[in-house]
């Protein structure tokens, strides 16, 4: 009878197993899978009745380091949200050998396509001011996200309150980004070095604006390979980037290269959209004013045919 052989395409963990850390002997049992990338695997956890997530990897200096910037963030920022909370850092035997993890606050989100498919674009400006916030944050600590991407920012769907997981990329000033994706990458696109600095954010934070609102444009590119000037041809002509030309020009040509600069420009889309939610909320409560009479014409009918059916 053949035996099961882990491969290296099985996950780490399986959903209800329990694993316990080699050192600290912290008992976690796994809830299933929040998501995977280059790095590693990241799993929802439970452990004395509360739920995290846990970072497992089989490289242990790709664990530490993000534990340790992680940590520092923790110190410094304190109650700012800048990272997820941190909690454990272990090792634990596998069938694949000993791999290492951390343990991190659990952010409940979904990812911020599926945030505007459901409120709309309109909230795109919004988040992207969000995320400006935390980057001005880090930044003053000495340090460039590098990695910023849709997939790496989760937004709370009650509140629409972005926050970013995956500080994989963290790298301080003045050296190369360790970790990037191309699309948000300046260098791959020509329009920059990969030198860690606060313009290499605001690029990305452009390319996440062009991402969120024209998601197509990415999956032409893939084909073609990157042609910035034709991609800036692109966005002149489409209506979605009517209100972003001067922006994402101004990245384009330089003129943007801060964090303060990109809010400034930010600001006139900000109450854009405050303005089309508020009149978005207006609308949803007139049409529910019109349900509300419409529900108490149907019950005032029923009451008066109950009366004719007491008094005939
Ligand atoms: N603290 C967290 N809370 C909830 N979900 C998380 C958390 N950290 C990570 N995730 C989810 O797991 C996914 C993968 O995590 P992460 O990006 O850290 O892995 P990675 O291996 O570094 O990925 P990549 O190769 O994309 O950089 C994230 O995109 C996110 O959806």
């Amino acid at each position: 009878m053949a035996t099961w052989q882990p491969t290296w395409s099985d996950p780490f963990f399986q959903k209800g197993q329990f694993i316990t850390g080699l050192w600290n002997k912290k008992r976690y049992r796994i809830d299933g899978m929040l998501g995977s990338g280059a790095n590693g695997e990241v799993y929802r956890v439970t452990c004395d009745g509360q739920t995290y997530a846990l970072k497992v990897s089989a490289q242990a200096p790709e664990i530490s380091l993000e534990h340790k910037i992680l940590k520092q963030l923790q110190g410094v920022a304190r109650g700012a949200d800048l990272g997820p909370l941190i909690f454990d850092l272990d090792d634990v035997q596998t069938p694949r050998g000993k791999v290492f993890f951390y343990v991190m606050e659990w952010v409940r989100g979904t990812d911020l396509p599926d945030f505007l498919q459901k409120r709309g674009a309109h909230w795109t400006p919004v988040l992207l001011l969000q995320l400006c916030t935390y980057l001005e944050r880090l930044h003053a600590q000495g340090y460039c996200f590098g990695d910023l991407k849709a997939e790496n920012c989760l937004v709370n769907e009650e509140h629409g309150i972005v926050r970013l997981v995956d500080f994989g990329g963290v790298t301080p000033f003045g050296r190369g980004v360790k970790e990037y994706t191309e699309w948000y990458d300046r260098a791959w696109w020509g329009q920059g070095s990969r030198l860690s600095e606060e313009s290499y954010d605001v690029f990305a934070l452009s390319m996440l604006a062009i991402q969120l609102l024209a998601p197509e444009a990415r999956k032409g590119v893939s084909q073609i390979g990157p042609n910035y000037s034709m991609l800036k041809k692109a966005i002149l002509s489409d209506p979605r980037f009517d209100d972003w030309r001067g922006l994402l020009k101004g990245v384009g040509d330089g003129r943007i290269r801060t964090i303060a600069s990109l809010r400034e420009a930010l600001s006139p889309l900000v109450k854009k959209s405050v303005e089309t939610e508020k009149k978005l909320k207006r609308k949803q409560t007139r049409r529910r004013d019109w349900t509300d009479w419409l529900l108490l014409g149907s019950a005032a009918v029923l009451v008066l045919v109950f009366c004719q059916f007491l008094l005939f």
